[in-house]
């Protein structure tokens, strides 16, 4: 089923969509665990999960596709595949395109993708719009992308990084997941400048649960995301304290979360990384609100 579609079959029941992310595990071991995690994840009932894509280097060693179709066919959730191009070329991606067509796998989140400086730049894609319009020549799959309520942070100003939003979504993206953000109110005030720009896909709430203090501070060095008072005292506080901290942290996560809903937002995607007694706690403390 394509994202649109659920995103409409859920409109209809006045609940919001639910998604988790995840990323294939680097590590032999870890990557023997994630049937475990897959199925604890699934036994949640998201809408969908979304699986990121590498940074760069081998397509072969990349365990994203396979990972997704055992989302599909063994845990009867849809997947979404990351795809990133900065350091991927278009006979790559192509090649990538033909095994999800191939696994019946219909959704993918086209990203320009972070820059490793450990990897050279392919200069096919400059952006992930290039992407999007490479993606619709590539067969019919539906295409999410990343939007930025803090502003992108190589972005010059918030307008402009609003204007290429716009082009990213007339180059064929019809779901936007948000970088993560601790202050719902930035999110807001973002999703009223994408309806004055003339954007109308459903925007998903990107939110990522505290589970401990270093994990934040480079996500937060990577996003741009800020912090608000209340939430750094939470860390600043619980920052030595390991059950503290993830208590508070699922505590924040659910109170945005509530916040969210109760202002009617398209859906919410929690950055679960693989976490799945996180999700678990999280769902818990909403159950009876998605
Ligand atoms: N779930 C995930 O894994 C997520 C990953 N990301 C990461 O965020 C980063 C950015 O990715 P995207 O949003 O896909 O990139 P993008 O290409 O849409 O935007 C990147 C920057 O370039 C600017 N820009 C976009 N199109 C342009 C154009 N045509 N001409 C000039 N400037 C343009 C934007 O304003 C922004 O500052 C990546 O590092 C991505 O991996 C972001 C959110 C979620
Ligand atoms: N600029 C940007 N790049 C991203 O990759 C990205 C975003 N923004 N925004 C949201 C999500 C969150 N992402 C995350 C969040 C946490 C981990 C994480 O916990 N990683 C583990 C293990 C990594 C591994 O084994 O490969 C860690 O301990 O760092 C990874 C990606 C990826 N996403």
């Amino acid at each position: 089923m394509k994202v649109t579609e659920i995103f409409e079959a859920k409109k209809k029941t006045g609940k919001p969509v639910l998604s988790f992310e995840i990323f294939p595990p680097k590590k032999e071991e870890a990557l023997k665990n994630i049937d475990a995690t897959l199925e604890k994840l699934c036994d949640l009932h998201p809408d969908f999960i979304s699986v990121t894509f590498g940074a760069g280097g081998s397509t072969v060693d990349n365990k994203t596709v396979e990972i997704a179709k055992k989302i599909k066919n063994t845990y009867g959730v849809e997947p979404i595949v990351h795809l990133t191009c900065l350091h991927y070329g278009k006979e790559e991606i192509s090649g990538i395109l033909k095994q999800l067509e191939e696994a019946g796998i219909e959704n993918v989140l086209a990203l320009r993708g972070d820059v490793n400086p450990n990897i050279p730049v392919k200069y096919d894609f400059q952006y992930a719009n290039e992407l999007v319009e490479f993606i619709k020549t590539q067969g019919n799959f539906h295409i999410s992308g990343a939007c930025y309520p803090e502003t992108h942070l190589e972005a010059k100003d918030a307008i402009t990084d609003i204007h290429n939003l716009k082009r990213k979504v007339d180059a064929g993206v019809t779901h936007l997941v948000s970088q993560l953000f601790f202050d719902n109110e930035a999110f807001y005030r973002f999703y009223e400048k994408t309806r004055i720009a003339g954007i109308s896909t459903p925007v998903e709430a990107g939110i990522m649960p505290v589970t401990n203090k270093a994990n934040i501070e480079r996500m937060v060095n990577l996003c741009g995301a800020s912090l608000p008072k209340k939430f750094e005292r939470i860390l600043k506080k619980y920052e030595n304290n390991k059950e503290a901290l993830l208590d508070a942290g699922m505590a924040y996560a659910i109170n945005q979360i509530v916040d969210l809903i109760a202002n009617d937002v398209d859906g919410v995607h929690i950055y679960t990384m693989n976490n799945s007694k996180v999700a678990g706690r999280i769902c818990d403390g909403i159950r009876n609100l998605i």
